[in-house]
């Protein structure tokens, strides 16, 4: 799957554009989502369905179609089941009564689960090789660079049930350590080719009530080595009820969230800007600011 990533992002911009803009789907260069977010990669970001990646296929790997299919497909295969086997092992873990209350989710055969290759090129060659200077623009105007290094991709959490990240072994994913006082600190998670990161995403907080939190992070673009990462973000289907489970409410736990469609919260999240706090909307008996009520009632 490695080698399948870097052959594309090794084809010439007009090559690789014709496989965009992604819409979400698709090759995206710098821009990420609808709103505005930008960073210093590329990426394509493919649906799970093999039909949806047979037809992409065509686009991207004009070369072997069949080859890059076969390869994403398995790919996929194999990392849903490890996802599964996760999400039973923390079912198991909460001790509830069905070790498949999450995993049934991303087991379904309409699930929305999503694949993406995001390549962090060295200084500031994204997707247009004549931009070398060493700055990074967008539109003619500089992007914001946090201290120490280049944003290949913002500060956000994953909207799914569960992602599963696998790097090359160069480094630049970080995570958001909070405290109590609404700060926080980037901790460096050091890049490890023969392992996955695994984090929760927001409708995994919301099943478990809040018991397991989909942490904040990011990727830093390295500035001497081309970055390359694949993310599977394991989700439901679009008619899915994202509740939190009875088990997981009691007196002391109070429920947190209200219900929602992954419709819903997929509708939500492509009208926000990428480090947006989406699950803030959905809280069960907060109360919500009266711009966020009437953007719930529009959705
Ligand atoms: C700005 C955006 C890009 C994103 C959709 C969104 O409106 C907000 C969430 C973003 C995110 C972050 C995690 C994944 O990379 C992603 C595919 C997802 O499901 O939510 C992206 C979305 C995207 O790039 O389309
Ligand atoms: O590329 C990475 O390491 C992180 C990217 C990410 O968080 C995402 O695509 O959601
Ligand atoms: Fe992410």
């Amino acid at each position: 799957m490695e080698d399948e990533g870097e052959e594309f992002f090794s084809l010439p911009t007009h090559e690789k554009q014709k496989a965009g803009p992604a819409s979400p789907l698709g090759y995206g260069s710098r821009n990420i989502g609808f709103n505005g977010d930008s960073g210093e990669l590329e990426y394509l970001l493919l649906h799970t369905n093999p039909v949806s990646i047979s037809q992409r296929a065509k686009i991207i790997c004009r070369k072997d179609p069949i080859k890059f299919s076969c390869v994403v497909n398995e790919y996929v295969g194999a990392v849903r089941q490890l996802a599964c086997e996760i999400l039973e092992m923390l079912a198991e873990g909460l001790g509830l009564g069905e070790k498949g209350s999450f995993s049934r989710l991303i087991r379904d055969t309409e699930s929305d689960s999503l694949v993406r290759l995001n390549h962090y090129p060295p200084n500031s060659t994204t997707g247009n090789n004549d931009i070398n200077d060493g700055l990074s623009r967008r539109n003619g105007s500089k992007i914001k660079e946090g201290k120490g290094g280049r944003i290949g991709f913002g500060e956000h959490s994953d909207p799914q049930i569960l992602s599963l990240l696998r790097s090359n072994d160069v480094d630049g994913l970080q995570i958001l350590s909070s405290d109590h006082h609404g700060g926080g600190v980037w901790v460096p998670v050091p890049a490890d080719p023969a392992a996955f990161f695994v984090n929760v995403g927001d409708a995994l907080q919301a099943l478990t009530n809040g018991r397991f939190i989909s942490v904040r992070h990011r990727a830093m673009a390295n500035s001497y080595s081309s970055r390359l990462s694949i993310i599977f973000f394991g989700a439901p289907a679009l008619r899915a009820w994202i509740s939190p489970l009875p088990e997981m409410i009691t007196p002391e736990t109070p429920r947190r969230y209200k219900s929602f469609t992954w419709a819903e919260y997929k509708k939500a999240m492509y009208s926000l800007r990428l480090g947006h706090n989406r699950l803030d909307l959905f809280h069960a008996d907060e109360e919500v600011e009266e711009e966020d009520v009437d953007f719930i009632k529009s959705i």
